[in-house]
């Protein structure tokens, strides 16, 4: 790995799967007799917002009883470690919106914002009357006001089909500057995030899979190791 300087890791929920965090295949993408696209989705939330703040109060909740697994571990250490052994840039972006990675991250001593949430994150709040994001571990079924304006105004912070992820400039350019582009937990079955392989490709950067099967974007790959990411990721840090 030593003559590659830049990474960009893509992590998706597979990479949480063995911290007890569902993946959207798990259950078949199904909640409740709901398509994830029916309750994450800003028509739904203007149809039903109890529905979607229900479901995100119900999620919100369980990522704060599990615990980063070895994968996320590992992967924060590569970010330390990296740049005194490769002489890079680690670029974690991740379409996961439980805090996870940030907390491994935490445990090794590293600052904040290591993390690009290009889908958002469960335990932030966004205010759509004066725009603020605030921290936000509690539900959000009752519409609490907003801490900055007070406004009853509040919605999860999260991206939802058919609206515009979050920091695209910055992860385009990580994978055009990237010597290596890794893909781990995810099935490639979502856009932009599942495009990203194809122009790293394209680009003639290195490209590596790591998941429990191929994704649907296995064909871009040169190479993959499939198998659980608390295994495999460890196994490929070290
Ligand atoms: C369904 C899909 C076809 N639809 C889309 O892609 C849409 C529409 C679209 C856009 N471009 C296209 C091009 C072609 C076709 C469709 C589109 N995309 C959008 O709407 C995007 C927004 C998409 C983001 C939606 N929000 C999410 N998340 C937050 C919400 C929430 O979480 O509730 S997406 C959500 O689903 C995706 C789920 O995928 P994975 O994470 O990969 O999980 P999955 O369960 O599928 O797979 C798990 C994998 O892990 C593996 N695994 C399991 N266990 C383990 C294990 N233990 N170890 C290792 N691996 C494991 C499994 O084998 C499997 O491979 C993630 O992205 C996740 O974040 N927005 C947008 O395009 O905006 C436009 C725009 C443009 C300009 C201006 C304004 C707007």
């Amino acid at each position: 790995m030593d003559q590659l300087r830049n990474i960009v890791i893509l992590t998706g929920a597979g990479v949480s799967a063995e911290s007890g965090i569902g993946t959207f295949r798990d259950s078949g993408g199904l909640w409740e007799e709901h398509r994830v696209e029916d309750v994450a989705t800003p028509e739904a939330f203007a149809r039903d917002p109890d529905l979607v703040l229900r479901f995100y109060d119900m999620r919100r909740a369980g990522v704060q009883k599990a615990e980063p697994n070895a994968a996320h571990r590992a992967i924060a250490r590569l970010q330390r470690d990296w740049p005194a052994r490769g002489g890079g840039r680690v670029t974690l972006v991740t379409q996961n919106v439980d805090d996870l990675h940030d907390r491994a991250a935490r445990a090794l001593g590293l600052g904040e914002g290591g993390v690009i949430h290009m889908h958002g994150e469960h335990l932030s709040a966004w205010c759509t009357a004066c725009d603020a994001r605030t921290p936000w571990h509690a539900d959000l079924i009752d519409s609490p006001p907003c801490p900055s304006c007070g406004a009853r105004a509040l919605r999860p912070d999260i991206v939802w089909f058919g609206e515009m992820p979050y920091r695209m400039e910055e992860i385009i350019r990580a994978v055009e500057e990237a010597d290596l582009f890794v893909s781990i937990g995810t099935s490639g079955a979502v856009y932009p995030a599942a495009g990203f392989v194809r122009s790293a490709a394209e680009l003639g950067i290195a490209t590596l899979e790591l998941n429990l099967e191929p994704s649907q974007g296995t064909q871009w790959f040169d190479g993959a190791r499939h198998g659980p990411a608390s295994e495999v990721v460890p196994a490929w840090v070290e």
